[in-house]
């Protein structure tokens, strides 16, 4: 991979290689754009194959958060942090503290929270290093793990994307399948087995799928059967490029609307869903709500203000299809569309002078 090149083509700002022998910490943070404020984006903790991976995931991730926390509404940027190694066994008190002292040296231009492989315990051990992260317990002031808001928020848009495709934002009656029932599905599955939905799951973790079954009366598929089962939603919630040339062609659904990041694999797959009559909730936009509730640590936490802006992921769902109907354009480029507009707008309302944001006069 020609880093600068794709950093160019894409607007990069940085990319910050951070290493500690002793602790074996191999971090990449990457910001991709701060227009609209800090960069907030999670830190991943993978078995990456190769370095140039990690470093891949970690600039595709970073941009990822810019159009999120942008289409959110927040005054944010976007960044991430990938950590190299298994969080199974590689996770240690002294390699959370060294990654931590490196977001501090960022001096506030990253905050980092969860991501897969990593937890409220971890976003605890970061902050005692730093002060720009996230997501850490609620004993220290803060939300904690950020999964049930975001669940709450793709239900939230779930029923928007519904409203779209059928008319009306019911879920009772409706078979929605739903692939993972991890962190967020779970919490996702009791909103929609309390609003009446009938759900079908699977997943690759036994015990989920047999919570699920127990708690919300789910039916059970293997794996490999989600695509094929006779659904009105289907909701991916675990992992990405999952909407792709082999997979459409199964789908039944009238809409597509989960949490998983990364939803379809090339752009191409986002107009094949439009041209099959499926609507599609941009993923990025319905799975906002963790973000939108860890981003709130940084005013002072108060739920009932996060949960309130959580709310609005189901306008701003409405909104997508919105602008995809007034331009003519499928809805993942619609979502795109929003939060570039946003993000070229308040590049011009910043760009007056404030004297306070030039050290050149701070000795005045
Ligand atoms: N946690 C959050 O707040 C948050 C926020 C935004 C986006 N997301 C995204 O939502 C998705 C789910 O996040 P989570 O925190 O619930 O993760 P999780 O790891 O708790 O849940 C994912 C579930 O998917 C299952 N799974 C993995 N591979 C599978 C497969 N091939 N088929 C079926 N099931 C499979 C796992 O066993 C697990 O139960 C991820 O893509 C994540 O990036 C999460
Ligand atoms: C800041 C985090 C809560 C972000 C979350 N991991 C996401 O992908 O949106």
């Amino acid at each position: 991979m020609k880093i600068f090149e794709y950093m160019g083509k894409y607007d990069y700002e940085q990319l910050v290689l951070c290493h500690d022998e002793q602790s074996g910490l191999k971090a990449i943070i990457c910001i991709h754009d701060t227009t609209l404020g800090p960069a907030l984006g999670g830190t991943r903790m993978w078995t990456y194959d190769t370095e140039e991976a990690a470093i891949e995931d970690a600039l595709r991730l970073a941009r990822g958060m810019t159009y999120k926390n942008a289409a959110a509404g927040l005054n944010l940027g976007g960044g991430k942090t990938v950590v190299i190694g298994d969080p199974k066994k590689d996770k240690s008190e002294a390699l959370f503290r060294a990654l931590g002292r490196y977001i501090q040296s960022l001096n506030g231009r990253y905050i980092t929270a969860e991501d897969v492989g990593t937890t409220v315990e971890d976003m605890d051990t970061i902050r005692e290093e730093t002060k720009f992260v996230t997501g850490v317990s609620p004993a220290f002031g803060s939300s904690g793990n950020p999964s049930p808001v975001t669940a709450y928020g793709v239900y939230k848009g779930m029923k928007a994307a519904s409203k779209v495709a059928f008319g009306d934002d019911s879920l009772k009656g409706k078979v929605v399948a739903v692939q993972g029932v991890g962190h967020v599905a779970y919490n996702l599955c009791k909103h929609l087995h309390e609003e009446g939905a009938k759900l079908i799951v699977t997943d690759i973790n036994q015990a989920n799928v047999d919570r699920a079954v127990q708690e919300f009366g789910a039916e059970a598929v293997n794996p490999d059967k989600i695509y094929d089962v006779a659904c009105d939603i289907f909701a991916p919630c675990a992992l990405g490029a999952i909407i792709n040339d082999e997979t459409i062609e199964r789908l039944t659904c009238k809409v597509v609307a989960g949490a998983a990041n990364n939803q379809l694999k090339e752009e191409k797959h986002g107009e094949m869903l439009e041209q099959k009559g499926i609507i599609y909730a941009p993923d990025y936009v319905i799975n906002a709500g963790g973000v939108i509730n860890v981003a709130d640590e940084l005013y002072g936490y108060n739920r009932d203000r996060a949960m309130r802006r959580v709310e609005t992921i189901y306008d701003n769902i409405l909104k997508v299809f919105e602008i995809a109907k007034r331009d003519g354009i499928p809805s993942y480029q619609a979502a795109d569309r929003m939060a570039e507009e946003r993000i070229a707008a308040m590049r011009n309302t910043r760009s007056t002078f404030l004297r306070s944001e030039h050290s050149i006069l701070s000795h005045r």
